[in-house]
C-alpha cells in the first residue's frame, strides 16, 4: 500500500475536511435511499467523528495492532446494523468525497491507493463482525432497567438487567442506547464489578442540551429497554494481590473505581494504597455510603475527599488533588487507576508523571483523539468508522459561562 501518497492525499482533503464530510454524507445519503435512517438526527458529532476515524487509520496503517483494533470495531458496529452492502456504499461515497475535495491530487494512483485501504479497512472490520457471529455473541444485549436513582438534579444511578449473560471486567465501559433517542450510542463505564444477579449499575451526570444523558436522568423508568454493546476498555485491574496502588477519580469517574473497589474487596481485602474521590461540590458527592462500605472492607486503603469550595469553580477541587498528591509519596511504587473527564485524566496524569509515578503503570480509559476538530465536543453519536477512542463527552459542554475557568 502507498503510505506516503495516502498520506499526503489525506492531509489535502483534510484542510477542507468540513466540505468533504458534508460531501460524503450527501453522496451517501442520495445514492442510498433508507440509508440516513440508519443515522442519529443530530448529524455534527457525526463529522468530527468520520474525521477522527479516518486520521486514526490513516496514521496508523503500518500499525502492527490495526489489524485487531478495526476487528473489535467491526464486531461493534453490527449494533448499528453494519451490513456489508453498507460497508461498500460508504467506501463508495468515501472515494468520491474525497476525489471532490482533493482536485488536482486526486490522480488514478491516488484513488487506487484509497480504494486498497478502505477495502482492507472494511474487510478486516467485516472479519471482526463474523467472528462475533460465529461466536454467538450479539450484536447488542437488550436489558430491563430494574432501579433508577437520582442524586440531586443532574445525576442517577440507573440499574439494569442484561436479558442474557453480559461478559465485563470491573473498569470496563459499553456503549449504551435508548429508543428515547433513537440510533445513538453513548458511552458508559460499568459501576459495579459483576453481581451474581447479573444486574449492572450505570452513573449518569447530565449535560446541558445533551439528549442522551438527559433522557438517562431525567425520562428513563424502571420497566424500559436499554441495549448495550459489548464491554470494551483496558483500565481494569492489573494490580497484583498485595501490591500498592490509588484509585483516582472525578464525578461520575466513580463508576469504574467502585467496580474496581469492589473487585478488590473480593478478591484482595488486604490490598494497601490510597483512593481520592474528586467532585465539584459537596452535593455532587454521591455514593458515599457504598464508598465507606468498600472502604471498611479495604483497610489498608486511606480515602481522602475532595471539593471545590462552596461557591468556588468546580475546577478548585482538581488543584487541591494536585496539592494531596504531591503530599504523598513513593508513587513509583503504585499502580494508579485514574477515571473522570478528559481534561481531569490528562492534568493529573501529567503531574503524576513529574510525581514519579511510572505512565506504564498508570491507568485510564484512553483521550479522545487530538486533531482539527478534536475542540468540539462529541456527545451523542458514533457510526461506521468511528474514532478510536472513547468519547468521553467534554464536560466544558456543561460548565456554565459564568462558572468557566
Ligand atoms: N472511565 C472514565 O474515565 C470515566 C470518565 N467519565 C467522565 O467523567 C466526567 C464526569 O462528569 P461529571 O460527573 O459531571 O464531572 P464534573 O464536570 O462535575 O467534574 C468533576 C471534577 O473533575 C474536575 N474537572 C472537570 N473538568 C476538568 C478539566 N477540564 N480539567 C481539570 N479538572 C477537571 C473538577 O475537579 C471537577 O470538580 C464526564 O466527562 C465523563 O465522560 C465518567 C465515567 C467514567
Amino acid at each position: 500500500m502507498d503510505l506516503p501518497l495516502l498520506r499526503s492525499t489525506f492531509a489535502v482533503v483534510e484542510r477542507r475536511a468540513e466540505h468533504a464530510v458534508t460531501y460524503f454524507y450527501s453522496h451517501l445519503f442520495w445514492r442510498n435511499p433508507g440509508v440516513r435512517e440508519l443515522f442519529p438526527e443530530d448529524m455534527v458529532p457525526q463529522r468530527d467523528r468520520l474525521f477522527a476515524a479516518l486520521t486514526h487509520v490513516v496514521t496508523g496503517l503500518d500499525d502492527p495492532g490495526l489489524p485487531a483494533y478495526l476487528g473489535r470495531l467491526g464486531r461493534d458496529h453490527r449494533k448499528f446494523l453494519a451490513t456489508p452492502a453498507l460497508y461498500a456504499a460508504v467506501g463508495e461515497s468515501l472515494l468520491a468525497a474525497f476525489a471532490h475535495t482533493a482536485g488536482a491530487m486526486w490522480t488514478v494512483e491516488a484513488e487506487k491507493a484509497w480504494s486498497e485501504a478502505y477495502g482492507l479497512v472494511a474487510e478486516l472490520m467485516l472479519r471482526g463482525a463474523q467472528e462475533a457471529v460465529a461466536a454467538g455473541e450479539p450484536a447488542w444485549w437488550d436489558t430491563d432497567v430494574v432501579g433508577h436513582r437520582r442524586h440531586g438534579d443532574d445525576l442517577a444511578v440507573l440499574t439494569l438487567r442484561p436479558r442474557r449473560p453480559y461478559p465485563y471486567l470491573p473498569g470496563q465501559y459499553a456503549g449504551v442506547s435508548t429508543l428515547r433517542v433513537p440510533r445513538v450510542w453513548r458511552t458508559y463505564s460499568l459501576g459495579n464489578a459483576p453481581r451474581e444477579d447479573g444486574t449492572l449499575d450505570l452513573h449518569v451526570s447530565r449535560i446541558r442540551g445533551g439528549a442522551m444523558s438527559t433522557a438517562l436522568v431525567d425520562g428513563v423508568r424502571p420497566g424500559e429497554t436499554l441495549r448495550l454493546s459489548a464491554a470494551g476498555g483496558t483500565a481494569v485491574s492489573r494490580t497484583p494481590p498485595g501490591a500498592l496502588r490509588t484509585y483516582i477519580c472525578a464525578g461520575t469517574g466513580w463508576a469504574p473505581v467502585r467496580a474496581l473497589l469492589e473487585e478488590a474487596a473480593a478478591h484482595d481485602p488486604a490490598a494497601e494504597g490510597r483512593i481520592f474521590v474528586v467532585a465539584r461540590s459537596r452535593e455532587y458527592l454521591y455514593g458515599r455510603e457504598d464508598l465507606d462500605q468498600l472502604a471498611a472492607r479495604l483497610p489498608g486503603l486511606s480515602v481522602t475527599l475532595i471539593t471545590s469550595a462552596p461557591r468556588h469553580p468546580r475546577r478548585q477541587a482538581t488543584e487541591r488533588l494536585l496539592t494531596a498528591l504531591r503530599a504523598c509519596g513513593r508513587w513509583a511504587d503504585h499502580d494508579v487507576h485514574l477515571a473522570g473527564p478528559p481534561g481531569f485524566l490528562t492534568e493529573v496524569s501529567e503531574v503524576l508523571a513529574e510525581l514519579g509515578a511510572d505512565p506504564a503503570r498508570t491507568h485510564h480509559d484512553v483521550l479522545p483523539p487530538a486533531g482539527r476538530f478534536a475542540t468540539r465536543p462529541a456527545t451523542r453519536a458514533e457510526w461506521l468508522l468511528e474514532p478510536p477512542a472513547v468519547h468521553w463527552h467534554d464536560p466544558a459542554a456543561r460548565i456554565p459561562h459564568e462558572d468557566r475557568s
